[in-house]
């Protein structure tokens, strides 16, 4: 086994080159092998095996610095880098990262997570090392689904008078997590497909290498002569050549030894360069291959079948989203979804199918899903923006400058709101409660269970007059409380048991929490009142007012950081009315956290209903 030999960053040098081929068939069944028992973000990092080896022989991670955009395709990176054993507990709590981690190896050199911001950081690294006067190479390594993030044309546009070497390498697969949208992506297939080219590519250079001694100096002569040609024949190719960048390739993403000879040329260039390698998404795993989309994030899989070894046996959140859109999109002709290449995730390719002239696919790009949504509401639509919570963290000033501002009758549909687990940091939801309810104008709901969701989203779309924001959980959907379904209101809750002692304001997916804590309490002879606070912007003063009035302890609940939370509101409103009632805030700690299931991490913040039941006891006790 090669594979055995790779321990440490720097150990791919020492294989023999004529085992190199061994190798990457190596990885690649390891990947397959321990992402069938953990889950992870397969197809992506199949597709980027021999790329990943030919930058560790061209470049050395100990020294140089490579920046992995998004970062969900660095599995074989890890693997190259010493972290082989990691992956037995790949995106478990204490467990390896499923993205770069600079507190995981040296090696990793910038944390990642969220799309196109690759080339922004690899250019401060290369300012910096200019500064410092040290010589290492950057490389940033960026997918066509990143490159169409608008951070990636920032970047570019500030690289353009760099006159030191900066590398980025163009992962092309031709698929983001569905295929590809937007312009760059045709100009890319043009690229990539232009016979003309590849044909005077592939003939040229056979017929230069026959040549004594001059044969490799005669196949780069013609190679740069082309590349000018392509990107002066190439309308778009001149687009990289204006803003002062040179373009390598496409060069075949499989192909190791053309790789590293491109790279050892692009670390001779002063100023920018890119270099365009063409991959296969899922590549060596025929599932993978034939269902990149369904492979690009999965849970654990029979290697054999390729199904998934868990059935879903229950819907999702975004199941019931998909479900009320398709059906609200034939009643309502002015109804449009948009996303921002999380179709599948969330839960819109449904409606993609049966209203495609609605449905609005903007790429990675979600600062702009937000004004093109305020654009559409301007101009008579109804848009839905249907995207993940920590990815909605994008578009902020979009939603106040945008939307809030002119009071824009936006609906927001807030996916992965909450902890989402195995991708840990950048992607828990765990802010939008505080960054939404500060914005003027914004109203901000959360639903308790499946029918109130789809409740919510009729209201949002038939009622509201305004910007609506509805967040949601990753996971199964919450199907208790049939018996509860007061019609919705703005800035009304619903209480669903009224009595005294303790009351339990839970939000969200916390009021089956509190259904748990009631229990607990009840057997231990307390009485308490859960209200299913289902609009945290704006509050129910009359409501809140009442509970502070009738109870000796108020609790407040949701899956939310601390600061600026609904805890924090409720607090300042009781301030505010001069209220002294005690109150406990459970929420989630002012931190980052980490990968790990779910279940996992509410215990660790203390949010389970165990916990809970914990601090309301003890601290009723101590009134
Ligand atoms: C800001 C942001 N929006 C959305 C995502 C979700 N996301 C993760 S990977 C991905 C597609 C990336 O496509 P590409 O860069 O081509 O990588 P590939 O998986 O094809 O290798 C998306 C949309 C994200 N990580 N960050
Ligand atoms: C890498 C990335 O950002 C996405 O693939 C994300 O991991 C999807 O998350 P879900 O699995 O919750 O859809
Ligand atoms: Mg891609």
């Amino acid at each position: 086994m090669v594979l055995e030999k790779i321990n440490q960053p720097g150990d791919i040098r020492k294989i023999p080159h004529d085992q190199l081929p061994q190798l990457a068939e190596e990885i690649r069944q390891f990947l397959i092998e321990k992402l069938s028992m953990t889950g992870g973000h397969l197809a992506s990092n199949l597709g980027v095996v021999e790329l990943t080896m030919a930058l560790h022989l061209a470049f050395d991670p100990a020294k140089d610095r490579l920046i992995w955009d998004v970062g969900h395709q660095s599995y074989t990176h890890k693997i190259l880098t010493g972290r082989k054993e990691g992956f037995t507990s790949l995106r478990k709590l204490g467990g390896m990262s499923g993205f770069p981690k600079r507190s995981e190896s040296s090696c990793d050199v910038f944390d990642t997570g969220h799309s196109s911001t690759s080339i922004s950081a690899g250019l401060g690294i290369v300012r910096a090392r200019d500064l410092a006067g040290e010589k290492y190479s950057v490389v940033s390594i960026i997918g066509d689904g990143s490159a169409t993030g608008g951070m990636v044309y920032e970047a570019i546009n500030n690289a353009a008078n760099l006159k030191t070497n900066f590398i980025i390498v163009f992962n092309d697969n031709g698929m983001s997590i569905s295929r590809n949208v937007g312009g760059l992506s045709t100009y890319l297939s043009d690229l990539r497909t232009s016979e003309g080219y590849t044909d005077l590519k592939k003939a040229t250079e056979d017929a230069l290498r026959q040549l004594p001694i001059a044969g490799d100096w005669a196949v780069e002569r013609v190679r740069r002569t082309k590349n000018n040609l392509k990107t002066i024949l190439m309308p778009g190719g001149a687009l990289l050549e204006n803003f002062g960048i040179k373009y390598f390739g496409p060069v075949d993403g499989a192909n190791i030894d053309q790789m590293v000879r491109l790279f050892e040329n692009a670390k001779k260039v002063d100023g920018p360069v890119i270099v365009h390698v063409r991959t296969k998404k899922g590549k060596g795993f025929g599932p993978a291959e034939r269902m990149p989309e369904r492979f690009h994030g999965t849970g654990p899989f029979d290697i054999e079948t390729g199904l998934p070894k868990v059935k879903k046996t229950k819907a999702d959140w975004t199941d019931v989203f998909s479900t009320v859109m398709c059906k609200e999109g034939a009643r309502v002709p002015n109804l449009c979804a948009v996303t921002a290449a999380m179709a599948e995730g969330t839960g819109l390719r449904r409606f993609r199918g049966m209203y495609p002239e609605r449905f609005f696919d903007v790429g990675i790009a979600e600062e702009h899903a937000v004004t093109f949504c305020a654009g559409l509401a301007v101009g008579g639509m109804i848009p839905v923006f249907a995207v993940y919570s920590s990815f909605l963290q994008r578009g902020f000033d979009q939603m106040i400058h945008d939307v809030c501002l002119q009071n824009l009758h936006v609906v927001f549909a807030i996916d992965r709101a909450g902890l989402v687990g195995a991708d840990g940091e950048t992607h828990q939801g765990i802010f939008d409660l505080s960054y939404l309810s500060l914005i003027p104008n914004m109203t901000v709901m959360a639903p308790k269970n499946k029918w109130e969701l789809a409740d919510m989203f009729r209201w949002a779309i038939h009622k509201a007059d305004g910007p609506v924001a509805i967040r949601y959980p990753r996971g199964s959907v919450c199907d208790s409380f049939q018996e509860f379904r007061a019609p919705v209101e703005k800035g009304r809750w619903e209480v669903l048991y009224d009595e005294s002692d303790i009351c339990l304001l839970a939000v969200g997916s916390m009021v089956q929490t509190a259904l748990e804590v009631r229990q607990r309490l009840r057997q231990n002879g307390y009485s308490c009142t859960i209200v299913n606070c289902r609009f945290v912007k704006p509050l129910d003063e009359e409501t809140l007012t009442r509970m502070a009035g009738e109870h000796k302890l108020l609790v407040t609940m949701e899956e939310n950081v601390h600061s600026g939370g609904f805890g924090s509101r409720v607090l300042e409103y009781l301030c505010a009315i001069g209220s002294c009632v005690p109150t406990l805030v459970c929420a989630l700690p002012d931190a980052y956290i980490e990968h790990g299931s779910v279940d996992v991490l509410k215990k660790e913040c203390c949010i389970d209903a165990e916990s809970i039941y914990g601090k309301v006891v003890s601290r009723f006790i101590g009134l």
